[in-house]
């Protein structure tokens, strides 16, 4: 696990720079998509960089990491519609390339073992952006979910859909129930990439990083990944006790290596 603490305009950056270097390596790359707040600004950078410099989406496809149970398709808040507002539509993948699971279907208890069997005809997920819940969630993966978990339907706690009813109208607007990657699927992307800015996502990220790897906490199963990149500001690397250490390593990184 690499832990960048920079400035919030930087983190978006070096993940947009992730992003982007896949896309030139390899032309069917596949893309894992994460929503919240946290992926905003590089989704912002990324459609920058396709309109500036030409970077182009156009062989990959996209796999997004959850989606609410029972809004109707096309609901400004499900997470598809997010997705295409923010990124998929403002750079030149083909809307059909781009998949989510799917929440609003009439056979929601299979539908997750249909959305990993899609991730893994496409070859797997070669660079997965991610955000992290105030309770140490990833995708919506709340606490006590199984480190080895499938796609499947959960139910959000009461924390995370009050932290989400600032997307909708009253927290009675906002599901109880969730179709997620599970933390077993997560772990099979190539690289995962994590944002957290802010003070109150501090807690989350000392869990997460310098935590024993425990479903209270599920993102830092995130520990026993190969190559996991975190992306934090000074604010959410707040709680780590070996925060000297990372910056450190940071600045000391060999020119060879990338993130
Ligand atoms: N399902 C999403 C997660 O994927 C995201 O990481 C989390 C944090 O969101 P934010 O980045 O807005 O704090 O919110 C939701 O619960």
């Amino acid at each position: 696990m690499e832990v960048v603490i920079r400035p919030a305009d930087e983190l978006a950056v070096l993940a947009a720079d992730a992003v982007a270097r896949q896309l030139r390596e390899c032309d069917d790359t596949v893309l894992g998509l994460a929503t919240g707040s946290s992926p905003l600004p590089v989704y912002a950078e990324l459609v920058r960089r396709h309109r500036v410099e030409g970077l182009s989406f156009a062989g990959a496809r996209a796999f997004l990491l959850d989606e609410y149970v029972g809004l109707p398709a096309g609901h400004p808040e499900s997470y598809r519609e997010v997705i295409r507002r923010e990124l998929t539509d403002l750079v030149d993948i083909p809307d059909h390339r781009v998949h989510g699971p799917d929440g609003h279907g009439a056979d929601i208890a299979t539908a997750g073992v249909r959305y990993d069997a899609a991730i893994r005809a496409a070859g797997g997920v070669d660079v997965q952006l991610l955000g992290i819940g105030t309770d140490g969630h990833v995708a919506f993966n709340e606490p006590g979910s199984s480190l080895a978990s499938r796609t499947r339907v959960k139910t959000l706690t009461e924390q995370t859909r009050q932290d989400n009813a600032r997307f909708f109208d009253s927290i009675d607007d906002v599901p109880h129930h969730v179709l997620t990657q599970g933390l077993g699927t997560i772990l099979e992307a190539r690289h995962l990439v994590l944002l957290a800015t802010g003070e109150h996502k501090a807690d989350a990220v000392a869990a997460m990083v310098e935590g024993p790897v425990s479903a209270f906490c599920p993102a830092s199963v995130l520990q026993t990944h190969p190559h996991v990149t975190v992306l934090l500001d000074d604010a959410a690397a707040s709680g780590l006790r070996l925060g000297d250490y990372y910056r450190h390593a940071y600045a000391h990184k060999p020119g060879w290596q990338s993130l």
